[in-house]
């Protein structure tokens, strides 16, 4: 297999000849299992493992390789083995906050061109969750499509109603509607899927991401999770890996997530709340706090109805969690900061702590 199939083209050509040794040859990372890295050279999968000098001065967890990621490689004697040196830029990162009190993000997945929104419209939807997600796919630079799964459990009318709810919002995204019981849909969706390039699922627990793995695939790989009747997913094993679809496309699950806190995100507000930041900009003062001033324009939507009062409230939410992160990060990056650093050898309690972080798929995360 070339390794424009998976993925590679001129823009990252340019860089393996700036950054890759003569040695070095190029790779994709599929997995990440136990601080191993399992790679795709275009011909086989392989382990590699992270040179040393990635643990050094590791002022942000970025500079790891993760999934979906370029990386030069070197190979060892037995051809199955091989070393990463380098991971090339990356066109797209997907990333979000860590859960609990270490403030630096976790990187999700990377060089991804089309993020799928998976949501059952059979439960819980609500279009400020979707936002959420938005604000996230539009940082990254991905395109977002939402894919309502579980069909089958609504009427047509109930699910035209949730999509009117979308369109009311302003989001104008491509929508799909499909049934991984029944089937409906999930041609449109392989038909989306594009040779050559990267698509990833992100969604809730028990919405649906691991049966539309399996009819994507058409076998069933992906462990599946019985849920309850309410139709709220239960916790299920992490796993996030590039697969290779039959038809070119390669496809990244992501593990459910439940709690989606937003990194630092001012793109991707520009993105999903494009329509309260235009109405900003016609406040009669440019520091307007939209509270009580006079000729405030968000005000004046919000009274009229033209500005959805939840839509708001979720943007003013979003922006607020993404200020209290840039804070976090600023303050601790300032704290960690070591004098000389490039030059300190990380402790092998600090490399320890390296791998845990950048680990994750072993672990439960939703
Ligand atoms: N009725 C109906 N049930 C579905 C549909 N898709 C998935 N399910 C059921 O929902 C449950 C959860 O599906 P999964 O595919 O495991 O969900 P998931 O999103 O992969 O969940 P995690 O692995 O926890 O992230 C299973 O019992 C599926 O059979 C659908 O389109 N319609
Ligand atoms: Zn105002």
């Amino acid at each position: 297999m070339a390794l424009d199939e998976l993925g590679l083209d001129s823009w990252f050509d340019n860089h393996v000849r700036e950054l890759c040794g003569p040695e070095q040859s190029i790779a994709r990372v599929v997995a990440i299992d136990r601080g191993r890295y399992l790679v795709h050279d275009g011909n086989n999968e392989l382990s590699a493992e992270l040179l040393g000098k990635f643990f050094y001065a590791a002022e942000s967890a970025a500079r790891f390789p993760c999934v979906g990621d370029w990386v030069c490689l070197e190979h060892h004697d037995s051809e199955q083995f091989a070393s990463i040196h380098t991971v090339l830029p990356r066109k797209t990162l997907l990333k979000r906050k860590t859960v609990g009190y270490d403030e630096e993000f976790q990187m999700l997945a990377s060089n991804i061109d089309v993020a799928f929104i998976v949501m059952s419209c059979h439960y819980d939807f609500h279009v400020s969750k979707l936002e959420r997600f938005l604000v996230m796919i539009h940082e990254a630079h991905i395109e977002p499509v939402l894919l309502f799964t579980k069909s089958d459990l609504i009427t047509p009318e109930a699910l035209q109603l949730l999509i009117d709810d979308i369109r009311a919002a302003g989001i104008d995204i491509k929508i799909l509607a499909l049934s991984n019981i029944t089937g409906e849909g999930v041609e449109q969706v392989r038909r989306l899927i594009e040779p050559r390039k990267t698509y990833c699922m992100l969604g809730s627990s028990g919405v649906g991401k691991s049966s539309l793995m399996n009819r994507l695939i058409g076998s069933d790989i992906f462990e599946t999770q019985t849920v309850s009747t309410s139709g709220q997913g239960r916790h299920t094993t992490v796993r996030r890996h590039l697969i290779l679809l039959d038809h070119g496309g390669m496809l990244i699950d992501m593990p459910g997530m439940r709690e989606l806190a937003v990194a630092e995100v001012s793109e991707g507000i520009e993105g999903s709340f494009a329509d309260i930041l235009e109405l900003a900009a016609t406040c009669r003062f440019s520091d307007c706090s939209h509270n009580n001033e006079p000729d405030c324009a968000i005000q004046a939507a919000l009274a009229d109805g033209k500005l959805n009062a939840d839509h708001y409230r979720n943007y003013l939410k979003i922006q607020k969690e993404s200020r209290h992160h840039k804070k976090q990060t600023a303050f601790v990056a300032k704290r960690k900061k070591p004098k000389n650093a490039s030059r300190i050898a990380p402790s092998k309690t600090s490399q320890r702590k390296q791998k845990k972080n950048i680990c994750v798929d072993e672990h439960k995360e939703s």
